[in-house]
């Protein structure tokens, strides 16, 4: 069985102040055996060493949002998987659709990215999905495949998630139907070497859907964007009700 894993995504939101606030009333809240259900916060890099500290001992780790593909030079603003694991970082987003929209990521870069990840042993968590203009020209299936065919070349399936995040379901309350979630997973998984990949929905994941959602057999967990900001509200969903 895939391993299941519920991931908030801060985004570009929390100062370190905010941050530990944040954990003072989400951390006594969370109800889950860390060995069935693994629980990730995905915070902005400036949070990474605060929130490293504070989780030390507890059942949550830690995630990057992106990570470069170079263990140094002068790549002006970017950051290092060495850097990243030195202070205690073991997941990394990589390919959202965030980044592939506004900062010219591409599948070869993405699929750049992963290696790195992988080589210093970070797990990334690779990010498809399509547009809502994919969906409507029937092209949704061959836009994932061509993600997963680029993004996954020479990457080793048993050290990697996937978040199938249909875009147009991101951060506007549109959540795909769960069943056809479920079937773009299974879709997913099909075209994997290792059947035991966890596989994550993201897009609109709330407190009211989380149970739906999790209660889908092909989906192993979730990318929680906007509901991920607000204590009550993230452990409400990383304490879904089910298995
Ligand atoms: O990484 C998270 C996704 O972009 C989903 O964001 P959302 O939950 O605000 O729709």
């Amino acid at each position: 069985m895939p391993r299941t894993i519920i991931a908030g995504n801060w985004k570009m939101y929390k100062t370190q102040a905010e941050a530990v606030e944040f954990l003072h009333e989400f951390l006594p809240s969370l109800d889950i055996t860390p060995e069935t259900r693994q629980v990730l916060l995905c915070v902005p890099f400036t949070d990474l060493l605060c929130l490293s500290k504070n989780l030390h001992g507890s059942r949550v780790q830690l995630g990057a949002q992106n990570v470069h593909w170079q263990d140094q030079g002068a790549f002006t603003g970017e950051i290092s998987a060495p850097m990243l694991t030195e202070i205690g970082v073991r997941y990394v987003v990589i390919g959202h659709s965030e980044r592939r929209q506004y900062f010219g990521e591409t599948d070869t870069t993405v699929n750049q990215r992963l290696k790195a990840a992988q080589a210093h042993g970070l797990t990334p968590i690779l990010c498809v999905g399509e547009s809502k203009a994919q969906r409507d020209a029937g092209e949704t299936e061959t836009h994932i495949m061509s993600q997963l065919e680029i993004g996954l070349q020479g990457i080793d399936q048993t050290n990697l998630v996937i978040a199938y995040e249909p875009i147009w379901a991101i951060g506007t309350g549109d959540t795909c139907a769960d069943t056809e979630a479920n079937r773009v997973i299974s879709m997913i998984r099909s075209q994997l070497t290792n059947p035991e990949v966890t596989i994550q929905y993201g897009g609109s994941v709330n407190p009211q859907n989380i149970d739906q959602i999790m209660a889908q057999p092909e989906i192993n967990g979730a990318l929680v964007g906007g509901a991920s900001l607000q204590a009550s509200s993230f452990a409400r969903i990383v304490n879904y009700e089910g298995a």
